[in-house]
């Protein structure tokens, strides 16, 4: 026991100095964490007591393609008009998310530029406990850059860690036709994954999420994302399963109350209409019970 709380102190300590690349005493004014609920260096991810490492999410992508509004949005309730106030983040910013025994894990909010050669940032430590990366690309914008980008990530991130899942956001798809949205989604997928096929690195499975924070598809998204690091997921679709088929309920959700992502749901095709009222029953309720409760 004491062995086990000795190594979780000494990965955390060793988690630490990886974040050496933006100097933690660099107290940026305009910059304040308190305000952007993003704390350095302090969080406690692994539980001392048994050693537990949660997974991790990156968030990385271009500056201003959306990553710490996609953040604030999905796991601190601000409203989508809020984020046009956001400042730029300018050091890795990490975040505790433990809802519920299912819903547990580290977010890393990662500032626009890293630059994977510079000495100081230890991306290998940071990769190699990471669950799921997740691109986010300004779909309102030229992808040139980003593409490399995300090529230069994944292929780097995947030397170190073959496990961890691809996830990219096509995301601020709200400002695009349903025709655009589907032409730019086949045009980002197919230019991503025909730079991993010239790399030779076809095996890479990367998937693709049109998302936007003005609807619920940036929760569906992250549902989708969050499902992959659960291990017990395939025991609750078969519960979930059992429950609609004994109870003649249409459809069944497992929901994490509060940041409206979804755990688990049955095996018929989720539709998104279906997904918004449960959230909106989800906010109703919320609200009725900080009035009464
Ligand atoms: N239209 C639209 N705008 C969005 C969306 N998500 C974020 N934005 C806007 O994009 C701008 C940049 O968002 P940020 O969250 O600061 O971007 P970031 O990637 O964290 O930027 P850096 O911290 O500089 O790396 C803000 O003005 C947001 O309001 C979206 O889904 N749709």
């Amino acid at each position: 026991m004491t062995s086990e709380r000795d190594s979780a102190q000494s990965r955390e300590e060793e988690e630490d100095s990886a974040l050496g690349y933006y100097d933690e005493e660099d107290d940026l004014e305009a910059f304040s964490d308190t305000e952007l609920g993003c704390e350095d260096g302090e969080l406690g991810f692994t539980n001392p007591l048994n050693g537990e490492v949660k997974p991790r999410i990156l968030l990385m992508g271009l500056r201003r393609s959306g990553k710490s509004s996609i953040q604030k949005v999905v796991f601190h309730k601000m409203s989508p008009n809020e984020t046009l106030f956001l400042e730029s983040t300018n050091k890795i910013c990490r975040e505790d998310v433990s809802n519920s025994s299912f819903v547990s894990f580290q977010i890393w909010d990662f500032p626009g530029q890293i630059d994977f050669f510079d000495p100081t940032f230890d991306y290998e430590m940071i990769f190699r406990g990471t669950g799921a990366l997740i691109f986010v690309i300004d779909s309102q914008d030229d992808y040139v850059e980003a593409l490399s980008r995300l090529h230069l990530t994944v292929t780097r991130a995947y030397k170190v860690n073959p496990d961890i899942n691809f996830e990219v956001f096509i995301h601020k798809v709200d400002g695009l036709s349903d025709d655009h949205k589907i032409e730019k989604q086949r045009d980002i997928h197919k230019r991503a994954n025909d730079d991993l096929v010239d790399a030779g690195l076809e095996r890479i499975h990367l998937s693709f999420y049109l998302t936007s924070i003005y609807d619920h598809s940036i929760f569906e998204a992250f549902s989708k994302v969050v499902q992959k690091l659960i291990p017990q997921l395939p025991t609750l679709e078969n519960l979930l399963n059992i429950f609609i088929s004994n109870s003649g309920i249409e459809k069944a959700f497992l929901f994490d109350v509060v940041s409206k992502i979804y755990i688990a749901t049955d095996s018929s095709p989720v539709d998104m209409q279906t997904y918004e009222l449960c959230c909106d029953m989800i906010d109703v309720v919320i609200d009725i019970s900080c009035i009464y409760g």
